[in-house]
């Protein structure tokens, strides 16, 4: 877990404690991986791999799929392509259907039929940790991008030719994001790409042609850093035969036509899987009346803006999911509560009951959780609210009247007294004010910043930690909120 903050304030570390990373475009990849087509600029504002690939449409219904006559593919300003109505569709339209063999699937069986590059594709696939799952599927997407005719081409055609996700930033755009758990991340894949191109490179040294996963291709990190954005930021979990146990479970997959609805967190469609008794068939049916030129949009999924960022290579502003984590630390606590007025909180010494209740909370012991965030639709997340509940009040008796579920919710007000409240409301703004001072830069900085011709990878950053900020700044105007109510003759300011 990415630590944030260490053990006193002035080592608050917010911003990236180790300074290699890796620098990656795409761009590079033409050079590396010598494909059998060539890469050039679309004339649309979104490079995709070639400039007037197929018609995906034309594609998805010749394979006996579905698409809604009034369902064209546009530019969809900063989005890049998007899904359009030619003209109002109703609630509840089928807009595209795709029969079972259009998806882009990681293989599951584990007999090879005689085909090595297919067991050998498995055997790389193996050195792929469960978390990083679009690097999986990504090597499939890779295999067919290398094969001449492939199935998929007229799909692989039509994907975006460089991605926006922060593994493809420069070194000092990774740490213009100014957040630490975010640059822990964006490390981490890095420092993996770069060790997964030594191990496909050793695994495939000695492969004949005909039993080459890519096709007697070079891969190297940018091109697999590619494969991994483009599922990453593409890809859906449906249900479907899991390639670690061949059971049925959330199975990456890759659908090619319904990959370019863009994101909503109020979308106006929203993907079926219908399991009837032949294949299984994927839908996207209109949730609501679409208009005219309107968009046709999916929800990707309740995420904060690490997550967009990461897998897919934006930011969503004023997200309500978005949070900032802080690492639950005795020192830090203590220093901030000193700041909020608090006479001798005792968050480096607690008292045996109340660790007690730490342990209860998973914060503390050896498998303790020790990240906690604020923001998102908690506001305080419930198990740093309880914690801070209970480590500053003295009376046990109190506490034990209380189960956990009372101390971790903010709805239910001050259930330990108002003082107690007051101090744990104080402490929290006062947590907040150090993450903010933390940060290198001040939003009106960043936004000025902004104004000016930056590039994409920079306006992204800029974008993610004025977010981060704004994040801070809202929940410190809800907890003052509550102070005030709590105690409407008391200034904040003291
Ligand atoms: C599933 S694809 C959608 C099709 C894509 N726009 C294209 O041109 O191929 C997801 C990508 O679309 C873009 N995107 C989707 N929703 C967006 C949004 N709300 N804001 C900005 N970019 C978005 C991001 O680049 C993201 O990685």
């Amino acid at each position: 877990m990415p630590i944030l903050m260490s053990s006193t304030t002035s080592k608050i570390v917010l911003t990236a404690t180790r300074d290699y990373c890796l620098t990656m475009n795409s761009r590079t990849t033409t050079g590396v991986l010598t494909f059998h087509r060539r890469f050039t600029c679309s004339a649309t504002g979104t490079p995709r791999l070639v400039p007037n690939p197929p018609d995906l449409i034309k594609w998805v219904r010749r394979e006996g799929g579905f698409v809604h006559p009034s369902v064209r593919i546009a530019e969809s300003g900063p989005c890049g392509l998007g899904l359009v109505a030619s003209e109002e569709i109703p609630k509840g339209s089928e807009l595209i259907a795709l029969p079972e063999h259009i998806p882009l699937r990681f293989p599951v069986t584990e007999s090879d039929n005689g085909d090595e590059s297919y067991s050998n594709l498995i055997n790389l696939a193996r050195h792929v940790p469960e978390e990083l799952w679009a690097m999986r599927l990504g090597l499939k997407l890779l295999q067919e991008r290398a094969k001449t005719g492939s199935f998929w081409w007229p799909y692989i055609s039509n994907l975006p030719e460089t991605y926006t996700t922060p593994i493809f930033f420069s070194g000092d755009d990774i740490k213009n994001l100014q957040y630490a758990p975010l640059l822990y991340q964006v490390n981490k894949r890095c420092r993996f790409l770069l060790d997964f191109e030594k191990e496909v490179r050793r695994e495939v040294e000695d492969v004949k042609l005909q039993n080459h996963p890519f096709g007697g291709q070079d891969v190297d990190a940018s091109s697999l850093g590619w494969a991994m954005s483009a599922v990453s930021s593409r890809a859906f979990r449906l249900h479907g035969k899991a390639l670690q146990n061949g059971n049925h479970g959330n199975v990456p997959m890759m659908l090619p036509l319904i990959d370019m609805c863009n994101h909503s967190f109020n979308p106006n469609a929203e993907i079926v899987q219908e399991q009837g008794s032949g294949n299984p068939t994927m839908l996207v049916v209109a949730g609501m009346n679409i208009k005219e030129r309107s968009h046709m949009t999916l929800n990707y999924g309740c995420l904060n803006n690490d997550l967009f960022l990461l897998d897919y290579g934006f930011v969503v502003p004023s997200n309500p999911y978005d949070c900032i984590e802080l690492k639950y630390d005795g020192g830090l606590f203590d220093a901030a509560s000193m700041a909020a007025g608090v006479s001798n909180p005792n968050f480096s010494s607690p008292a045996p009951w109340q660790q007690q209740i730490l342990s209860k909370l998973n914060l503390d012991g050896e498998q303790a959780l020790l990240k906690v965030t604020l923001g998102g639709s908690e506001v305080v997340e419930g198990r740093l609210l309880a914690a801070l509940r209970v480590l500053l009040t003295n009376e046990a008796e109190i506490v034990q009247k209380h189960d956990l579920n009372t101390l971790k919710s903010l709805s239910i007000e001050a259930p330990l007294g108002l003082s107690n409240e007051s101090a744990v409301l104080r402490t929290l703004i006062a947590l907040c004010v150090i993450a903010l001072n933390h940060f290198p830069t001040k939003i009106m900085e960043d936004e000025t910043l902004l104004k000016k011709d930056v590039s994409t990878s920079m306006e992204l950053a800029l974008q993610f930690r004025i977010q981060k900020k704004s994040v801070i700044i809202d929940v410190m105007r809800d907890l003052a909120k509550r102070l005030k109510l709590l105690s409407p003759n008391e200034s904040l300011a003291s």
